[in-house]
């Protein structure tokens, strides 16, 4: 626990990749005995996985789509939001905002700004979003997940730092695990996720790539497939004509179990895939989503593939052919793989919670208050400590 006690405040939308990351920080803040709140969107307040410590405040958020006819009722939301935000802060006294992207996350940083309150902005993926691009001006410091990160003004780099995406602490806990034991006789378990929402490219794909794999390799495979409910019987079918044993199902709640078992993941390029992919240390045959703004999956995987822990495939380029020829060169000899797994391991960034932690503490003078119950010695060495 830290010698001070403050309040924080971290904005996100409401999605899983924004909250993923924010849920990590109230954790490790909680855990060093600070206040954390969160301010978000509807969605945001009724996610699962938000700790029971956090409360949640829903602020009115503009979309500032492409009709400019609706921005100035998305202006009018971000002013509203403004107010809130400015409210809560009055009330709560934030050392520091975080902001982790999508739209609450501008009213809330808007207002710490106009209130003097230092900010922090974290980065998931290596293509800075739409609303820390906006943000990247009027903020302390920006935290990454990579260490490079496109849309990024050079101008801004002094106040950059590298920390990662955080990731749950049960997939974290098996970075220290061996890679599961890959033999020339042993089983060859694969596992395909689409992100949250699941990919159907992968149903089409995956299984017919899969049957084309040199027979040493087909002949072991146990496949785990996530696919979107109404491509299930379609799989299913896939995988019983050409006799390979696959488990289906529309989301798998034990991602840790499914991760420590698998020797080579195909999916999608979303920041926490590639969060856990590199916490754990697993091989992976990447499809970044085509039309994820600005293209940014594709630029998320140039780490990994550059270390050798993943190959990339474009959706055009992503075909049966394709997918068996680049399994079969990763996986020829079982040590090529383990080989592969060593190397995502390295682009790992475990203590990304905590970096992000130490910088958000970095921030802000503490309460006068604190200051003196922390130096235990009386007004006078608590003002000093302040100065
Ligand atoms: C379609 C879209 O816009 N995707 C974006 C979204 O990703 P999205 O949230 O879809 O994808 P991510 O890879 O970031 O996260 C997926 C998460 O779902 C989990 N999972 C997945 C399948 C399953 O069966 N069980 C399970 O638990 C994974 O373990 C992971 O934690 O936000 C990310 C972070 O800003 C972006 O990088 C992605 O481009």
């Amino acid at each position: 626990m830290s010698p001070v006690s403050r309040h924080y405040v971290l904005a996100a939308g409401g999605t899983g990749g924004h909250l993923t990351p924010a849920f990590a920080l109230a954790h490790e803040l909680e855990r060093r005995g600070h206040h954390v709140a969160l301010i978000t969107d509807e969605r945001g307040a009724e996610i699962p996985g938000k700790p029971d410590f956090l409360p949640a405040h829903v602020l009115p958020a503009g979309r500032f789509g492409k009709n400019p006819l609706r921005w100035p009722s998305a202006i009018a939301s971000v002013l509203e939001g403004r107010r809130m935000a400015l409210r809560l802060y009055e009330s709560f006294e934030p050392s520091a905002v975080v902001g982790f992207g999508g739209y609450p996350a501008l009213p809330a940083l808007l207002a710490a700004r106009s209130a003097g309150i230092p900010s922090v902005i974290h980065e998931q993926n290596a293509v800075l979003g739409r609303v820390n691009r906006l943000l990247a001006g009027r903020v302390s410091a920006i935290a990454t997940a990579y260490p490079d990160v496109d849309r990024l003004k050079p101008k801004y780099l002094p106040k950059v730092h590298l920390v990662g995406n955080p990731v749950r602490p049960d997939v974290l806990a098996l970075r220290d695990e061996p890679f599961p034991a890959f033999t020339e006789e042993g089983l060859m378990r694969v596992l395909v996720t689409g992100g949250s929402q699941g990919a159907r490219v992968l149903s089409e794909i995956v299984p017919d790539g899969l049957s084309m794999l040199a027979p040493a390799l087909r002949s072991r495979l146990q496949v785990i497939q996530q696919c979107r409910a109404e491509d299930l019987d379609a799989v299913r079918d896939r995988y019983a004509n050409h006799g390979i044993p696959a488990e289906l199902g529309t989301y798998f709640e034990d991602m840790h179990v499914r991760l420590a078992d698998a020797h080579l993941f195909i999916g999608r390029a979303g920041a926490s895939t590639i969060a856990e992919l590199t916490a754990v240390g697993r091989p992976a045959i990447l499809v970044p989503l085509p039309i994820a703004t600005d293209d940014h999956q594709a630029a998320n995987v140039r780490e990994i593939v550059k270390a050798g822990g993943a190959r990339s495939i474009r959706q055009h380029n992503f075909t049966a052919k394709e997918l068996a020829k680049q399994i079969n060169a990763m996986a020829q000899h079982p040590e090529t793989l383990a080989n592969a797994a060593h190397a995502a391991w390295n682009c790992g960034r475990p203590n990304a919670a905590k970096d992000l932690a130490d910088l958000v503490e970095s921030f802000g003078a503490a309460p006068i208050q604190d200051v003196i119950r922390a130096a235990g010695e009386g007004v006078r060495e608590g003002r000093e400590a302040l100065a």
